[in-house]
């Protein structure tokens, strides 16, 4: 038997030698999220076929918030426009307290999104745990509503998405604290963009283990990290719900301008 690990200590995440094969047909493509900086580069991910319009500010690093003004101008421009994809949106980078966290959840979701995204890097496995107690109370909120009857108008979002920076690898207590956290979904993504793709930074089964770990738990797993075109045969062949882009989906890189060309070469490639 193992000694017990001291307390503090989480170990690596467990990954089999040969990752079990994956029943890929059985899934959908993954669907493609593009973060835009602005409603205009919304405008463009939704018609060259985005399933996800994810708001972030590329400029302020890997979770920069966009300002609320420009979301809310990002939700009404989709919405006028006839696009009904969900909109994600990230709150920026922490660490936050618990008390900031809610508050900069609820000014987020505010601006009529469906999903807010809070990154959690190395370590942060109680900053998960809190994301998840935040969204249990929230669902509560939204049980609540739906009992009181169409007097009381649903909160127009869904749920948190926690995004667990990954680029020297997941520990298992972040896995698991995103795991048990009842989170409509879970994404990996890393916080350095200079590091290269995720996929050239993280063994395929490590990606592998944390996919089937959350779709697992019946959540949508989801993965980005300067993924580009040509690492689409072996994520596909992850079977992830969704994949996240940016800098593969501007012209001069993650900080210039999005390329609807780009957004739909990467749709058209997903299937
Ligand atoms: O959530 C998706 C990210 O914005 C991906 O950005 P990136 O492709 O530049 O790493």
């Amino acid at each position: 038997m193992n000694a017990p690990l001291p307390r503090g200590v989480c170990p690596p995440l467990a990954v089999p030698e040969a990752p079990p094969r994956f029943e890929a047909e059985e899934r959908q493509p993954p669907r493609l999220l593009v973060s835009v900086r602005d409603a205009a580069e919304a405008l463009q991910a939704a018609a060259a076929g985005a399933a996800i319009i994810d708001a972030k500010e590329p400029a302020l690093g890997a979770l920069g918030a966009v300002p609320a003004e420009e979301l809310q101008r990002i939700v009404r421009a989709l919405r006028a426009a006839g696009h009904g994809q969900p909109v994600s949106a990230t709150i920026g980078d922490g660490p936050w307290d618990e008390a900031a966290l809610e508050a900069r959840v609820r000014a987020t979701a505010a601006c009529g999104v469906q999903w807010v995204k809070v990154g959690a890097g190395p370590g942060e496995a109680r900053s998960v745990v809190a994301l998840g107690r935040l969204q249990a109370r929230l669902r509560a909120e939204q049980t609540a509503a739906e009992a009181a009857g169409p007097a009381r108008p649903l909160p127009d979002w869904l749920g948190l998405v926690p995004v667990l920076l990954a680029d020297e690898g997941l520990e298992s207590c972040r896995l698991n604290a995103a795991r048990a956290g009842g989170f409509p979904a879970v994404m990996l993504d890393t916080a350095d963009k200079r590091g290269g793709s995720l996929l050239a930074r993280r063994p395929l089964a490590e990606l592998q283990a944390f996919v089937q770990t959350v779709q697992a738990h019946g959540a949508w797993a989801g993965l980005a990290g300067s993924l580009r075109t040509e690492d689409l045969p072996a994520l596909r062949s992850l079977a992830p719900d969704l994949l996240g882009f940016r800098g593969a989906a501007c012209a001069a890189g993650r900080s210039g301008t999005l390329d609807g060309t780009r957004v739909a070469a990467l749709r058209a490639a997903l299937g």
